[in-house]
């Protein structure tokens, strides 16, 4: 990440950021000068309509793409910021160490291992993170530290279920238990009751609120009506921006951080 990066305030900042797909010869701009700050200890809900580009904001959000070089015209210092450091601006050896050791994914349809058991899911994850955190240095800690996360996720006695084995909400479980290992400064999440009935969806959605409630900064891509109301902050992408949605507006009685339009704090 570049040193050169311009002091930005929060954990995660999306400044002047765009993503065009270029596709039977012509430019989709799908994010167009889009901002966006994520504090630490946020829970942040983005919507939008289907098409809307909340994937591919993930996405940039998540180190997995890039976004559109800073055009002539917008303003300088644009880019993705984590902690003040421009994620895209660097190596991809950079880029690859803010992936693994910053970001925990979830995503719509879980994506495990078929013929790994829950457990060695969630270590697969642990070896892919371990030479960039501190811990687990051995093979028991890492399998204690799997096993501790299934359990606090719920599946203390499922972990040697395969995938296949579980229901959809054990599933989407796993793989919160596996975004977790690596002690992810933010845990994104795409759709992550997208899959799920409704009362699975709500228990999903109570584990998230839990995670939250002892301090992970979550940001949730959904449609789902029930987890909107539940984020304490709600940015609804349209036309490639995105507008921060008033507590008010989501029909949320308490007093919250009203009326903030995203794209100007960023
Ligand atoms: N790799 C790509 N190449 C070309 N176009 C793409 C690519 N990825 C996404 N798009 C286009 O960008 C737009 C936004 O897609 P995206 O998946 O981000 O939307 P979304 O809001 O997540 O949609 P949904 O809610 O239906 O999942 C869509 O029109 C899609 O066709």
């Amino acid at each position: 990440m570049s040193d050169a990066a311009p002091p930005t305030a929060g954990l995660l900042v999306a400044k002047a950021v765009s993503r065009t797909f270029r596709e039977g010869g012509r430019d989709l701009r799908v994010l167009d000068g889009l901002g966006l700050a994520v504090d630490a200890g946020d829970c942040l809900a983005i919507l939008g309509r289907s098409g809307s580009g909340k994937s591919t904001l993930l996405h940039l959000l998540a180190g997995l793409d890039r976004p559109d070089p800073t055009a002539a015209g917008t303003p300088a210092g644009g880019g993705l910021f984590f902690r003040g450091e421009n994620v895209y601006g660097g190596s991809e050896r950079r880029l690859d160490r803010y992936r693994r050791s910053s970001i925990g994914l979830v995503f719509q349809s879980y994506h495990l291992i078929g013929e790994l058991s829950a457990l060695q899911n969630v270590l697969l994850a642990a070896r892919v993170a371990t030479p960039l955190t501190r811990w687990p240095s051995t093979r028991r800690e890492a399998k204690a530290r799997a096993a501790d996360l299934l359990g606090r996720v719920g599946l203390g006695d499922r972990l040697h279920h395969r995938p296949g084995k579980l229901s959809g909400g054990e599933r989407q479980r796993v793989a919160i238990a596996r975004a977790l290992v690596n002690e992810p400064a933010i845990l994104l999440a795409d759709e992550p009751t997208g899959n799920l009935d409704a009362t699975t969806g709500r228990e999903v959605l109570d584990l998230f609120l839990g995670l939250h409630r002892a301090g992970q900064t979550l940001v949730l891509v959904t449609h789902d009506d029930k987890v909107a109301r539940a984020a304490e902050r709600v940015v609804v992408l349209e036309g490639g921006r995105l507008v921060e949605e008033t507590a008010a507006a989501r029909g949320v009685l308490v007093p919250g951080k009203r009326g903030r339009d995203a794209d100007r704090r960023a």
